[in-house]
């Protein structure tokens, strides 16, 4: 990381250094948002936040506050956590009623080193993260979603099994921990896992489990795509899940949850609006250096495309583990990641999306969506009536066969010399 600064020489010539930094910030700024404000007239700003996060129903993404939430905004100081707050429109109907959900997302850094015992380790998550969800039910939020695997560190890049000791069953210790916001708060949560299916040989998973707001377990979705990428050695400890594309009708709306590497998928995405999903949760755990352009180009892709909207959490902060490992790419052994870059964020189905929360500090965003835009969106750009599914679905049951060839014209003059 660098920060950058201007000096002024003897000659008048101003001369720009750059002064690396180490706390995963963006040149010492939060998020690049916050780079582009700090650093563009205000003129300018606006017609860059016009383009890189779009406009809802012809305005620039409202920010709102919560009268609700002073008490939000004292916790968070308290906690030192970012705490933002938007809202997407969708345009009046004349016969049906506006239907606005408060939905939350939370990410966050783990708290001891990894070399602190696992169950002070799990206790000292389950301590952050208690004021971070008493605010999101505190601000009225409906819908609330933890990060990945948020009650363990991200161990999985060191293959060692040691760490399969954090795996729960559905109904174990961290969903329990969270039933009680659920009851206390009126509020849905999705609660991403280690899982251990005591029934099916201790097997492990890494499961969504879908908290209902009355406390109940609604149901689970397990990951669907593992990564085999850089140092996201998953597969050491769990393979694709076997719950295909649940949608989860709760109280607040149709909810699903595409885990983490299932975002590079789109087809992972369309099965999930196929299903009728309104929210789609992408809770994950991924580093700058590997997919940080991706990150915000995904998940609003896969908003536009499928008319719904899509949560997007991701992990703060580097973890560093006790024993080094190699990235099998020929450089040097390590014993981190490299850093989380939280950036957590909404995108909506009209192609606008909110700013992101910090970089490099845990945070709460909270954003209020009328989920009657999903619907708004597929009249007007009619891709499901345009999709041609029929199509596809022809072509991919050829390609799945083994005798598949590939629909390729050559040019007969290939071989051909030019002149
Ligand atoms: N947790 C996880 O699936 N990470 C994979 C890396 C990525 O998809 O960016």
């Amino acid at each position: 990381m660098e920060k950058t600064q201007e000096t002024k020489a003897d000659n008048g010539e101003v001369k720009v250094e750059t002064k690396a930094l180490n706390d995963g910030s963006l040149c010492g700024y939060d998020s690049l948002h916050s780079l582009l404000k700090a650093n563009l007239k205000p003129e300018l700003f606006q017609e860059v936040s016009r383009v890189l996060l779009g406009l809802n129903c012809g305005r620039a993404i409202d920010n709102i506050a919560l009268p609700e939430s002073e008490c939000a905004k004292a916790v968070s100081s308290e906690h030192d956590f970012d705490l933002k707050a938007f809202c997407f429109h969708a345009d009046k109907e004349l016969l049906r009623a506006p239907r606005i959900v408060r939905v939350g997302l939370i990410q966050n850094s783990i708290v001891l080193p990894t070399t602190a015992s696992f169950l002070d380790q799990k206790r000292a998550i389950y301590q952050k993260l208690k004021p971070i969800i008493e605010a999101a039910g505190a601000s009225g939020v409906n819908i609330l979603c933890l990060q990945e695997a948020w009650m363990m560190p991200f161990a999985f890049c060191t293959r060692e099994k040691r760490w399969c000791e954090f795996a729960e069953p559905v109904d174990g210790e961290s969903t329990q921990f969270l039933q009680d916001f659920a009851l206390k708060y009126n509020m849905v949560i999705i609660s991403p896992i280690l899982e251990r299916d005591i029934n099916h040989g201790e097997t492990i998973w890494n499961t969504a489990v879908i908290i209902g707001n009355h406390g109940n377990i609604i149901g689970k979705h397990r990951k669907n795509h593992i990564p085999r990428v850089g140092d996201f050695n998953e597969s050491t400890y769990y393979i694709e899940g076997n719950t295909g594309h649940p949608v989860f009708e709760t109280v607040y709306g149709k909810i699903a949850v595409n885990i983490c590497y299932g975002r590079h998928h789109p087809l992972n995405w369309l099965a999930f609006g196929l299903n009728g999903a309104e929210i789609v949760f992408n809770p994950s755990a991924t580093v700058g250096e590997l997919s940080e352009p991706m990150w915000p180009i995904e998940a609003r892709n896969a908003a536009i495309a499928n008319s719904y909207f899509v949560g997007s959490i991701n992990r703060v902060g580097t973890e560093t583990f006790p024993n080094p490992f190699t990235s099998g790419d020929g450089k040097p052994q390590h014993a981190d990641f490299g850093h989380f870059y939280g950036s957590s964020h909404f995108s909506a189905p009209d192609a606008s999306c909110t700013p992101s929360l910090s970089r490099n500090r845990d945070g709460l965003l909270i954003t209020d969506m009328d989920l009657n835009l999903c619907r708004q969106l597929k009249d007007k750009w009619g891709f499901r009536m345009t999709a041609r599914y029929e199509l596809y679905a022809e072509l991919l049951a050829h390609y799945s066969k083994p005798d598949f060839e590939p629909q390729v014209i050559s040019d007969p003059l290939l071989q051909k010399k030019s002149l």
